[in-house]
Order: structure tokens, then C-alpha cells, then sequence
């Protein structure tokens, strides 16, 4: 699990860190940990030119000690300060190392983004958000120090610009906020600098899973599983209208490895999904019960079903049961109605997108999408059920636990129906035997895995990534070895 912490979180372990070695000596080890990564990226440290974006707190120093090491090394550096005031000892380290105070941004190969770290509140004020969209528009690779200014370390909130980094180095623990979209899209690849921070960290503010994760938690068929034993899940999606919804979440829960899929649904969307799966076992709907619908051990609900009087009763029925249930697409909607419905003692995960999640909360969607985990949370603690919150970071909030923030996916998984095979893969896991926040995790990584796989660079479609999720099971004990990391 790679863990994340808010940026109060990482003050107070560096205060304790910190109260057991010499001054100043913290800051030593980030930004050397931080130059040498730069050196890296440079290549050829002799002769380049780096230019370093000065704040006016602890940021700049590690930039300006960074930008020293640099300069004794060859490098030509110079250093824009911007702050109000500049760390005095950063500073005259970097003057005694031959580095140049600039008086406007030149030409560079490397930009060191040391305008704000943790300490920032806000949106960025000026100069900082002018220099931030220079930085951004200029040729020169861009390193952020700590968090990318602009972006929010505890939330990954931007509030107004950001700096894009190539790459960001985080100084003793990743913070929360850049892993966390819109902030995790202006991180680059995210280097950790170790400086001994470890030991003083508490519990984490958010956790993303590892292939390695998934894999241990995936439940795999043993020599004595039969077909029900290894979990048969409920699939009530689909409707006169919507007939492919029914017949992606089927097969998103086929391709999880479900021991058997019971489908339930009207006519049009049982021919579809006959049609495409005769693995699942169907059962053609006149009423909305389900009375005649053998045993299963979760259910999906939701995909395509409609927002009628009769999807209401059959959404009810599903609730009324004893086992784990997803609820998805329009059996949102329709508990947004009648909250009271989430209330049974089996685990609910509920698989909203930003809009789906503000009609459950009565906030608008754009502000969901721009504090996601806050407002997972707040679905967690209003609704009482488990939260998988979709979009360009998923994340899966539950009671008393750090918030899993997915790893993987692609902008290319944004195409209709994406969200059914992720609705199917869920209810599999469910009935597999995962608990509701595993199993959402583990969904939403393999679903993201499988996209990228199915998209390769190129479009997709839902039908792929259901194709795709037992090549992204197959890989995920070489990913493990690569970290799954997002690309
Ligand atoms: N204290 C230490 O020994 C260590 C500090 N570290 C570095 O120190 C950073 C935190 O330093 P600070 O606490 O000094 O805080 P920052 O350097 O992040 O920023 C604080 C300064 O920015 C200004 N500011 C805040 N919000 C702003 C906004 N929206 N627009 C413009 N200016 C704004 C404040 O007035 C203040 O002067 C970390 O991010 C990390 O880079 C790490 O290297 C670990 C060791
Ligand atoms: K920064």
C-alpha cells in the first residue's frame, strides 16, 4: 500500500523528527535528495542551466540548498526570488556555490519549482501564479519541490494556477493531495525523498493500493471450489431502453471470474444479454420481484434499469435482501429519492460519478469534482454505506479508514458504459467474499489496468475493458514488480 499524508500530518512528525537532529540537518537531507534527482534528469550536470523559483518559506530554502549543490557541480544557476522575504542560510549557501540572483526568468533547461510546499493556503498569490504559468509554458523540464505549487498538498485541490511538473520530489512521506485529482495531474512522475520520516508518520490520511495489494486480496478458485462457492453474483440492470448497460455489467462480472452471474430483467435487455452471455443464468421479469431468482451472495443494481416506478420497486427489492449490494447508475437516482432504501444491516457500495454523487449530497457536481475525497467522505458519514467515488482518480471512502485512491486507469476509460463493466467487476469481488472497501478498490484498479491495456494509446470501448479485465488480473504479478503507477 502506498500510503499519503495531509500536510498537518507531515508537520507534525517532522516536529518530532526534527527535535532529535541538528538544525538545519532536515533540510539538508531533502535537498540533496532533491538535487540529486535533478542531476538525474539533467544528465550532465556541467554547464546546464537551472533556474530556481525562490518562495519565501522552507520550499525556496530546499530549492535554494538544491540549486547550491547544483552549482558546485558546474551547474549555471540562478535563482528568481519571489517571496517577500527569502530563507537567509538556503540563500547564502547558494551565493557562496557561485549561484546568481536573476531578476526575471531566462532561458533553462531544468525549472525547480520551490515557490510553496506545505505551507501554502489558498490559491497562489502574485508574483507566485505568473511565474507559475511562465514555468509552464516554458521548453525547460520542470521539478517541483514537494507538492507542485498551486496545488493543494492536504486535498489536491487547484484553486486557481498550478505548476506542471515533469516531476515532483516529496520530501519524507507522499501527501495526499498528489494523488488525488485535479493536484495528481500536475505531479509528473513522484520521486520520495527519504529523510527519516517514517517512524514519527501517523495512521494515513489515504492509501493507494499496489498490484502486489490486489493480487493478495483477488480471491482465486481453490481445488475444492465449485461454481457456487466461488461466488454467484445478481445482476439487475438493463431495460426496454437501455439494453447494453445489462449486458456490459454481466460481462464485467463474467470476466472478474464469477462463479455463476444470475441476470434478472424485462424482455428486450434478457434477449441482449442471452444473445451475448449464455454463461449467465436469466430470469425474464414480469413484475418486479425476485421471488423466483435462485441464491446469490451480492447483487449489482442499477446500470440502465430505468428510473420508473418499477425500477424503484425492483431497486427496493434488492435493498430488502440480505447480502452485499452495489448500487450504480440509475438505482442512484432512484435512492437519492428514498435515502431510507440504503438502510439494511449487509454492506452497500455505492459507484457514483461526480454528478450521480452531488443529486445524493445536494451539492453542485463541479464542487464534488474539485474536492473529491471530501465529498466521499461526507457520502460515508451522511449515507452510512461504502463510497466509490469514479473519475479521473477513483476513490473508495468507508467508516474509521484511509481513503483508497486508485492508481491506475486512462483518460481513454471516459466512453459510455465503462462505469456497467465496473458495476459487474465490483459485484463479483462482492461475491467473492471481499469486504465492500476491497472490493471497490480492487475493482476500480483492475478496471483502470484493463483500460489501459484495452486502449494502448488509442479508443476504447466498455466491451474491451470487459475483455480485458483477466489480462489485467494475468499481469498484475509483473506490475507488482513496476508499481502500477499511473500513465
Ligand atoms: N522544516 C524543515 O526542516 C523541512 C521543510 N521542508 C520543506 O518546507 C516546506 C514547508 O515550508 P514552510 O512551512 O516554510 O511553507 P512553504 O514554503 O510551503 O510556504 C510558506 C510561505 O508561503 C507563503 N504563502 C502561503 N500561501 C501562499 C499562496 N497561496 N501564495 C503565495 N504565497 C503563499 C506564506 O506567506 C509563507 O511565507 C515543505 O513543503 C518542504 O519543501 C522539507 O524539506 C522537510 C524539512
Ligand atoms: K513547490
Amino acid at each position: 500500500m502506498r500510503t499519503a499524508y495531509t500536510a498537518d500530518q507531515i508537520r507534525a512528525a517532522e516536529l518530532t523528527l526534527m527535535a532529535t537532529l541538528p538544525e538545519g540537518a532536515l533540510m539538508q537531507r531533502a535537498a540533496t535528495g532533491l538535487a540529486v534527482v535533478c542531476a538525474g534528469l539533467l544528465g550532465r550536470v556541467y554547464g546546464s542551466r537551472v533556474l530556481v523559483l525562490v518562495g519565501s518559506g522552507d520550499n525556496g530554502g530546499d530549492a535554494l540548498h538544491a540549486g547550491a549543490w547544483l552549482a558546485r557541480r558546474g551547474a549555471r544557476v540562478e535563482a528568481l526570488l519571489a517571496g517577500s522575504k527569502t530563507h537567509e542560510e538556503g540563500l547564502a549557501a547558494f551565493l557562496r556555490a557561485g549561484g546568481r540572483v536573476a531578476e526575471d526568468m531566462g532561458e533553462a533547461d531544468l525549472i525547480v519549482d520551490g515557490l510553496v510546499g506545505i505551507g501554502a493556503t489558498g490559491a497562489l498569490r502574485e508574483p507566485y501564479a505568473s511565474l507559475a504559468n511562465r514555468a509552464n509554458a516554458a521548453q525547460a523540464l520542470v521539478v517541483a519541490v514537494d507538492v507542485p505549487s498551486g496545488v493543494d498538498a492536504s486535498t489536491g485541490r487547484v484553486a486557481g494556477t498550478a505548476v506542471r511538473a515533469h516531476l515532483t520530489v516529496t520530501m519524507g512521506a507522499v501527501k495526499t493531495g498528489l494523488l488525488v485529482d485535479p493536484g495528481a495531474s500536475y505531479v509528473g512522475a513522484l520521486e520520495l525523498v527519504d529523510i527519516g520520516l517514517g517512524p514519527h508518520l501517523p495512521d494515513p490520511d489515504v492509501a493507494a493500493m499496489t498490484a502486489e495489494d490486489v493480487d493478495d486480496l483477488l480471491p482465486r478458485p481453490g481445488a475444492e471450489s465449485d461454481k457456487y462457492r466461488r461466488g454467484v453474483v445478481g445482476v439487475a440492470a438493463g431495460s426496454d431502453r437501455y439494453t447494453g448497460a445489462a449486458v456490459l455489467a454481466v460481462g464485467g462480472a463474467l470476466r472478474a471470474g464469477a462463479g455463476m452471474v444470475r441476470y434478472v430483467g424485462t424482455a428486450p435487455p434478457v434477449h441482449q444479454v442471452r444473445a451475448s452471455w449464455p454463461e449467465a443464468v436469466i430470469t425474464q421479469l414480469e413484475t418486479p420481484s425476485l421471488e423466483s431468482v435462485g441464491r446469490v451472495q451480492a447483487w449489482v443494481v442499477g446500470p440502465g434499469l430505468g428510473t420508473d416506478d418499477w425500477a424503484h420497486e425492483l431497486v427496493a427489492r434488492v435493498l430488502a435482501t440480505d447480502v452485499p449490494v452495489l448500487v450504480d447508475a440509475d438505482a442512484l437516482t432512484i435512492v437519492a429519492r428514498e435515502k431510507g432504501l440504503l438502510r439494511r444491516t449487509a454492506p452497500v457500495l455505492i459507484t457514483p460519478h461526480a454528478g450521480e454523487l452531488s443529486r445524493l449530497l445536494g451539492v453542485p457536481a463541479d464542487r464534488v469534482a474539485g474536492a473529491r475525497l471530501e465529498h466521499a467522505r461526507r457520502a460515508v458519514a451522511e449515507l452510512g454505506v461504502t463510497v466509490l467515488l469514479k473519475g479521473s482518480t477513483t476513490v473508495v471512502a468507508e467508516q474509521d479508514r484511509p481513503v483508497r485512491v486508485n492508481p491506475t486507469g486512462t483518460p481513454w476509460l471516459a466512453t459510455g458504459g465503462t462505469g456497467d463493466v465496473l458495476s459487474g467487476v465490483g459485484g463479483t469481488l462482492l461475491a467473492g467474499g471481499l469486504g465492500a472497501c476491497d472490493a471497490g478498490a480492487c475493482a476500480a484498479f483492475l478496471h483502470g489496468l484493463a483500460g489501459r491495456m484495452a486502449a494502448d494509446g488509442a479508443p476504447l470501448t466498455a466491451a474491451d475493458v470487459a475483455a480485458a479485465i483477466p489480462l489485467a488480473m494475468r499481469s498484475l504479478r509483473g506490475e507488482s514488480r513496476s508499481g502500477g503507477r499511473r500513465s
